[in-house]
Protein backbone atom coordinates (compact mmCIF):
# COMPACT_ATOMS: atom_id res chain seq x y z
CA UNK A 1 0.00 0.00 0.00
CA UNK A 2 1.21 3.76 -0.84
CA UNK A 3 1.93 6.23 1.98
CA UNK A 4 0.20 8.68 -0.26
CA UNK A 5 -1.97 9.21 -3.39
CA UNK A 6 -3.04 12.06 -4.99
CA UNK A 7 -5.24 11.67 -8.20
CA UNK A 8 -6.82 14.86 -9.98
CA UNK A 9 -6.36 17.20 -6.90
CA UNK A 10 -7.59 21.00 -7.44
CA UNK A 11 -7.91 23.61 -5.07
CA UNK A 12 -9.69 26.78 -6.04
CA UNK A 13 -9.84 29.86 -3.87
CA UNK A 14 -12.94 31.66 -5.27
CA UNK A 15 -12.54 32.30 -8.49
CA UNK A 16 -8.58 32.06 -8.04
CA UNK A 17 -7.17 28.33 -9.18
CA UNK A 18 -3.90 26.79 -7.12
CA UNK A 19 -4.01 23.65 -7.41
CA UNK A 20 -4.78 22.68 -10.98
CA UNK A 21 -4.66 18.74 -11.36
CA UNK A 22 -1.70 17.10 -8.91
CA UNK A 23 -1.03 13.84 -9.15
CA UNK A 24 1.40 12.60 -6.82
CA UNK A 25 1.94 9.07 -4.97
CA UNK A 26 4.10 8.72 -1.95
CA UNK A 27 5.71 5.07 -0.87
CA UNK A 28 5.41 3.92 2.66
CA UNK A 29 9.21 4.43 4.47
CA UNK A 30 10.45 7.06 1.86
CA UNK A 31 11.67 10.67 2.00
CA UNK A 32 9.22 12.62 -0.49
CA UNK A 33 10.23 15.85 -1.36
CA UNK A 34 7.73 18.98 -2.52
CA UNK A 35 9.92 21.89 -4.42
CA UNK A 36 8.57 24.72 -5.61
CA UNK A 37 8.65 28.29 -5.40
CA UNK A 38 6.88 30.60 -3.42
CA UNK A 39 3.48 30.42 -4.35
CA UNK A 40 3.41 27.61 -6.65
CA UNK A 41 1.12 25.76 -3.94
CA UNK A 42 3.08 23.67 -1.52
CA UNK A 43 1.17 24.61 1.58
CA UNK A 44 -2.25 24.27 0.29
CA UNK A 45 -1.14 20.77 -0.99
CA UNK A 46 0.32 19.72 2.63
CA UNK A 47 -3.14 21.27 4.37
CA UNK A 48 -5.15 18.90 2.31
CA UNK A 49 -3.10 16.18 2.87
CA UNK A 50 -3.27 17.22 6.27
CA UNK A 51 -6.79 17.25 6.45
CA UNK A 52 -7.14 20.87 7.40
CA UNK A 53 -8.40 22.00 4.12
CA UNK A 54 -10.02 19.63 1.45
CA UNK A 55 -9.75 19.84 -2.52
CA UNK A 56 -12.06 21.47 -4.90
CA UNK A 57 -11.89 18.06 -6.93
CA UNK A 58 -9.70 14.90 -7.29
CA UNK A 59 -9.29 12.41 -4.90
CA UNK A 60 -6.51 11.65 -1.40
CA UNK A 61 -5.54 8.23 -0.16
CA UNK A 62 -3.52 8.41 3.24
CA UNK A 63 -2.36 4.86 3.96
CA UNK A 64 -5.52 3.19 1.78
CA UNK A 65 -7.76 5.81 3.48
CA UNK A 66 -10.26 8.54 2.28
CA UNK A 67 -9.32 11.63 4.92
CA UNK A 68 -12.76 13.27 3.97
CA UNK A 69 -14.64 9.86 5.29
CA UNK A 70 -12.22 8.81 7.73
CA UNK A 71 -10.82 12.05 9.36
CA UNK A 72 -9.38 10.92 12.86
CA UNK A 73 -7.84 7.72 11.65
CA UNK A 74 -5.98 9.43 9.25
CA UNK A 75 -5.28 12.27 11.68
CA UNK A 76 -4.32 9.49 13.97
CA UNK A 77 -1.10 8.35 11.55
CA UNK A 78 0.29 11.57 10.94
CA UNK A 79 1.96 14.47 12.23
CA UNK A 80 2.05 18.21 10.82
CA UNK A 81 5.64 20.05 11.51
CA UNK A 82 4.10 23.60 9.97
CA UNK A 83 6.16 26.79 9.24
CA UNK A 84 4.38 28.50 11.87
CA UNK A 85 6.05 26.98 15.18
CA UNK A 86 3.16 26.13 17.56
CA UNK A 87 5.74 26.53 20.41
CA UNK A 88 4.81 28.45 23.47
CA UNK A 89 8.19 30.50 24.55
CA UNK A 90 7.00 31.13 28.05
CA UNK A 91 6.90 27.32 28.52
CA UNK A 92 9.95 25.09 28.68
CA UNK A 93 10.87 22.47 26.03
CA UNK A 94 9.19 19.67 28.31
CA UNK A 95 6.39 21.39 29.35
CA UNK A 96 5.42 21.87 25.40
CA UNK A 97 6.35 18.70 24.60
CA UNK A 98 4.13 17.53 27.76
CA UNK A 99 1.01 19.27 26.72
CA UNK A 100 1.23 18.29 22.93
CA UNK A 101 1.37 14.56 24.17
CA UNK A 102 -1.62 14.70 26.23
CA UNK A 103 -3.29 16.22 23.68
CA UNK A 104 -2.00 13.24 21.37
CA UNK A 105 -3.33 10.31 24.07
CA UNK A 106 0.48 9.30 24.55
CA UNK A 107 0.50 6.68 27.36
CA UNK A 108 3.90 7.25 29.46
CA UNK A 109 4.65 10.70 28.34
CA UNK A 110 7.67 11.33 30.58
CA UNK A 111 9.16 8.28 29.45
CA UNK A 112 8.29 9.08 25.44
CA UNK A 113 9.47 13.02 26.48
CA UNK A 114 13.10 11.26 27.86
CA UNK A 115 13.77 8.81 24.88
CA UNK A 116 13.08 11.42 22.53
CA UNK A 117 15.12 14.36 24.47
CA UNK A 118 17.97 11.44 24.49
CA UNK A 119 16.84 11.11 20.64
CA UNK A 120 17.01 14.58 19.42
CA UNK A 121 19.87 15.69 21.93
CA UNK A 122 17.58 17.97 23.84
CA UNK A 123 18.74 17.15 27.30
CA UNK A 124 20.59 19.81 28.10
CA UNK A 125 17.91 22.83 27.62
CA UNK A 126 14.72 20.78 27.92
CA UNK A 127 14.11 22.55 31.20
CA UNK A 128 14.46 26.20 29.68
CA UNK A 129 11.93 28.64 28.61
CA UNK A 130 11.51 27.78 24.72
CA UNK A 131 11.78 31.84 23.97
CA UNK A 132 15.37 31.98 25.65
CA UNK A 133 16.23 29.10 22.64
CA UNK A 134 18.33 29.52 19.26
CA UNK A 135 16.49 28.67 15.65
CA UNK A 136 18.14 25.20 15.67
CA UNK A 137 16.99 24.66 19.39
CA UNK A 138 13.58 25.21 18.26
CA UNK A 139 13.67 23.33 15.00
CA UNK A 140 15.06 20.55 17.32
CA UNK A 141 12.29 20.21 19.53
CA UNK A 142 9.77 21.20 16.48
CA UNK A 143 10.93 17.77 15.49
CA UNK A 144 10.27 16.16 18.81
CA UNK A 145 6.87 17.51 18.76
CA UNK A 146 6.50 16.38 15.96
CA UNK A 147 7.57 12.37 16.62
CA UNK A 148 5.05 12.25 19.97
CA UNK A 149 2.95 9.69 19.48
CA UNK A 150 4.84 8.00 17.44
CA UNK A 151 2.68 9.06 13.72
CA UNK A 152 4.14 7.02 10.15
CA UNK A 153 3.78 10.02 8.70
CA UNK A 154 5.35 12.88 8.81
CA UNK A 155 4.94 16.17 7.26
CA UNK A 156 7.84 18.55 7.58
CA UNK A 157 7.11 22.36 6.03
CA UNK A 158 10.74 23.70 5.34
CA UNK A 159 12.14 21.68 8.37
CA UNK A 160 15.28 23.96 8.32
CA UNK A 161 14.45 27.19 7.11
CA UNK A 162 16.45 29.75 9.46
CA UNK A 163 18.76 26.74 10.91
CA UNK A 164 22.68 27.15 11.08
CA UNK A 165 24.61 25.01 8.72
CA UNK A 166 25.58 22.56 12.10
CA UNK A 167 22.18 22.18 13.17
CA UNK A 168 20.87 21.91 9.51
CA UNK A 169 23.29 18.72 9.15
CA UNK A 170 21.84 17.23 12.15
CA UNK A 171 18.40 18.21 11.50
CA UNK A 172 19.22 16.24 7.56
CA UNK A 173 20.56 12.95 10.03
CA UNK A 174 17.47 13.37 12.23
CA UNK A 175 14.90 13.22 9.23
CA UNK A 176 17.00 10.39 7.62
CA UNK A 177 16.97 8.09 11.03
CA UNK A 178 12.81 9.06 10.54
CA UNK A 179 13.58 6.68 7.25
CA UNK A 180 15.60 4.32 8.73
CA UNK A 181 13.09 3.96 11.54
CA UNK A 182 10.13 3.02 8.80
CA UNK A 183 8.70 6.57 8.85
CA UNK A 184 7.04 8.50 5.89
CA UNK A 185 8.69 11.74 5.51
CA UNK A 186 6.98 14.23 3.48
CA UNK A 187 8.91 17.18 3.40
CA UNK A 188 8.74 20.90 1.81
CA UNK A 189 12.30 22.83 1.16
CA UNK A 190 13.17 25.91 -0.95
CA UNK A 191 17.18 24.63 -0.45
CA UNK A 192 17.55 22.44 -3.18
CA UNK A 193 21.07 20.71 -2.05
CA UNK A 194 18.53 19.45 0.78
CA UNK A 195 16.08 17.98 -1.63
CA UNK A 196 19.15 16.12 -3.43
CA UNK A 197 20.60 14.97 -0.31
CA UNK A 198 17.72 13.50 1.60
CA UNK A 199 15.14 12.53 -1.24
CA UNK A 200 14.15 9.37 -2.28
CA UNK A 201 11.68 11.19 -4.55
CA UNK A 202 11.33 14.58 -5.21
CA UNK A 203 8.34 16.46 -7.02
CA UNK A 204 8.59 20.06 -8.79
CA UNK A 205 5.26 21.92 -8.62
CA UNK A 206 5.16 25.04 -10.48
CA UNK A 207 2.25 27.15 -10.74
CA UNK A 208 -0.29 24.62 -9.54
CA UNK A 209 1.02 21.19 -11.33
CA UNK A 210 3.55 18.87 -10.60
CA UNK A 211 5.63 19.46 -13.75
CA UNK A 212 8.53 16.98 -12.91
CA UNK A 213 8.86 14.15 -10.36
CA UNK A 214 11.60 10.76 -9.52
CA UNK A 215 14.67 10.47 -8.06
CA UNK A 216 17.07 12.80 -7.20
CA UNK A 217 19.38 11.04 -9.56
CA UNK A 218 16.87 10.46 -12.47
CA UNK A 219 16.25 13.70 -12.30
CA UNK A 220 19.86 14.92 -12.73
CA UNK A 221 20.65 12.17 -15.08
CA UNK A 222 17.51 13.95 -17.44
CA UNK A 223 18.24 17.26 -16.84
CA UNK A 224 22.19 16.78 -17.61
CA UNK A 225 21.13 16.48 -21.02
CA UNK A 226 20.48 20.43 -21.43
CA UNK A 227 22.89 22.70 -23.40
CA UNK A 228 23.26 26.26 -23.14
CA UNK A 229 23.84 27.79 -26.90
CA UNK A 230 24.51 31.17 -27.31
CA UNK A 231 25.26 33.45 -30.71
CA UNK A 232 26.55 36.23 -31.81
CA UNK A 233 24.08 39.47 -31.20
CA UNK A 234 23.72 40.57 -34.79
CA UNK A 235 23.12 36.83 -35.51
CA UNK A 236 20.45 36.25 -32.65
CA UNK A 237 17.41 36.87 -35.85
CA UNK A 238 18.15 34.62 -38.18
CA UNK A 239 19.19 32.03 -35.38
CA UNK A 240 15.51 32.24 -34.08
CA UNK A 241 14.27 31.34 -37.03
CA UNK A 242 16.25 28.84 -38.58
CA UNK A 243 15.52 26.66 -35.55
CA UNK A 244 11.99 27.62 -35.54
CA UNK A 245 11.88 26.41 -39.54
CA UNK A 246 13.63 23.33 -38.28
CA UNK A 247 10.67 22.48 -35.78
CA UNK A 248 13.74 22.69 -32.83
CA UNK A 249 12.03 23.80 -29.52
CA UNK A 250 14.26 26.03 -27.99
CA UNK A 251 14.05 28.43 -24.60
CA UNK A 252 15.55 31.33 -24.80
CA UNK A 253 17.14 32.10 -21.01
CA UNK A 254 19.60 34.85 -19.86
CA UNK A 255 22.58 33.02 -20.85
CA UNK A 256 21.71 31.76 -24.55
CA UNK A 257 19.49 29.72 -25.87
CA UNK A 258 18.90 26.26 -23.88
CA UNK A 259 18.46 22.74 -24.92
CA UNK A 260 17.54 19.47 -24.82
CA UNK A 261 20.12 17.01 -25.43
CA UNK A 262 18.30 15.57 -28.27
CA UNK A 263 17.39 19.05 -29.63
CA UNK A 264 21.07 20.10 -29.01
CA UNK A 265 22.81 18.93 -32.27
CA UNK A 266 20.33 19.58 -34.65
CA UNK A 267 20.31 23.20 -33.40
CA UNK A 268 24.04 23.51 -33.99
CA UNK A 269 24.05 21.87 -37.69
CA UNK A 270 21.12 23.66 -38.71
CA UNK A 271 22.47 27.05 -37.16
CA UNK A 272 26.78 26.26 -38.49
CA UNK A 273 24.63 25.47 -42.06
CA UNK A 274 22.79 29.01 -41.65
CA UNK A 275 26.47 30.39 -41.14
CA UNK A 276 25.33 31.86 -37.55
CA UNK A 277 28.73 32.62 -35.33
CA UNK A 278 28.00 30.22 -32.59
CA UNK A 279 29.82 31.95 -29.77
CA UNK A 280 29.27 29.37 -27.11
CA UNK A 281 28.14 25.63 -26.82
CA UNK A 282 28.20 23.79 -23.94
CA UNK A 283 26.27 20.87 -21.72
CA UNK A 284 24.88 22.67 -18.54
CA UNK A 285 26.03 21.78 -14.84
CA UNK A 286 24.12 19.23 -13.43
CA UNK A 287 22.79 20.36 -9.98
CA UNK A 288 19.25 20.29 -8.60
CA UNK A 289 19.51 24.19 -9.00
CA UNK A 290 19.55 24.55 -12.65
CA UNK A 291 16.93 21.72 -13.19
CA UNK A 292 14.74 23.57 -10.78
CA UNK A 293 15.32 26.42 -13.18
CA UNK A 294 14.91 24.66 -16.15
CA UNK A 295 11.84 23.25 -15.33
CA UNK A 296 9.89 25.84 -14.03
CA UNK A 297 10.92 27.76 -17.59
CA UNK A 298 9.99 25.10 -19.36
CA UNK A 299 6.37 25.40 -17.73
CA UNK A 300 6.05 28.96 -17.97
CA UNK A 301 7.00 28.80 -21.54
CA UNK A 302 4.58 25.86 -22.18
CA UNK A 303 1.47 28.06 -20.33
CA UNK A 304 2.63 31.27 -22.82
N1 LIG B 1 -6.88 30.80 1.87
C1 LIG B 1 -6.49 31.32 0.72
N2 LIG B 1 -7.26 32.18 0.04
C2 LIG B 1 -6.88 32.70 -1.14
N3 LIG B 1 -5.70 32.42 -1.74
C3 LIG B 1 -4.88 31.57 -1.11
C4 LIG B 1 -5.21 30.99 0.15
N4 LIG B 1 -4.20 30.18 0.52
C5 LIG B 1 -3.27 30.27 -0.45
N5 LIG B 1 -3.67 31.10 -1.43
C6 LIG B 1 -2.94 31.41 -2.68
O1 LIG B 1 -2.57 30.19 -3.28
C7 LIG B 1 -1.29 30.28 -3.89
C8 LIG B 1 -0.40 29.15 -3.37
O2 LIG B 1 -0.13 29.36 -2.00
P1 LIG B 1 0.70 28.32 -1.10
O3 LIG B 1 0.76 28.89 0.27
O4 LIG B 1 0.12 26.97 -1.26
O5 LIG B 1 2.12 28.37 -1.81
P2 LIG B 1 3.50 27.75 -1.31
O6 LIG B 1 4.03 26.99 -2.46
O7 LIG B 1 3.31 27.02 -0.04
O8 LIG B 1 4.37 29.05 -1.08
P3 LIG B 1 5.50 29.39 0.05
O9 LIG B 1 6.77 28.72 -0.40
O10 LIG B 1 5.58 30.89 -0.05
O11 LIG B 1 5.01 28.91 1.37
C9 LIG B 1 -0.79 31.68 -3.60
O12 LIG B 1 -1.06 32.47 -4.72
C10 LIG B 1 -1.62 32.13 -2.42
O13 LIG B 1 -1.78 33.52 -2.42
Amino acid sequence: MKAIVVKGVTKDFGALPVLKGVNLEVEQGEIFTLLGANGAGKSTLINILTTLSQPTAGTVAIMGLDPRTAGNQVRRLMSLNAQATTLDGEFTGAENLSLIARLRGVKDVPAEINGLAQRLDLTSFLNRKVKTYSGGMRRRLDLAMSLLGNPQLIFLDEPTTGVDPQNRLALWQMIRELRDAGKTVFLTTQYLDEADALSDHIAFIHDGVIVKSGTPAAIKQRVTATYTLQVAPADEAVATATLGAAGIAFAPTEHGLSLTAKQAEPALTALLDAGVTVTHYDQDETDLESVFLNVTKEAAHANL
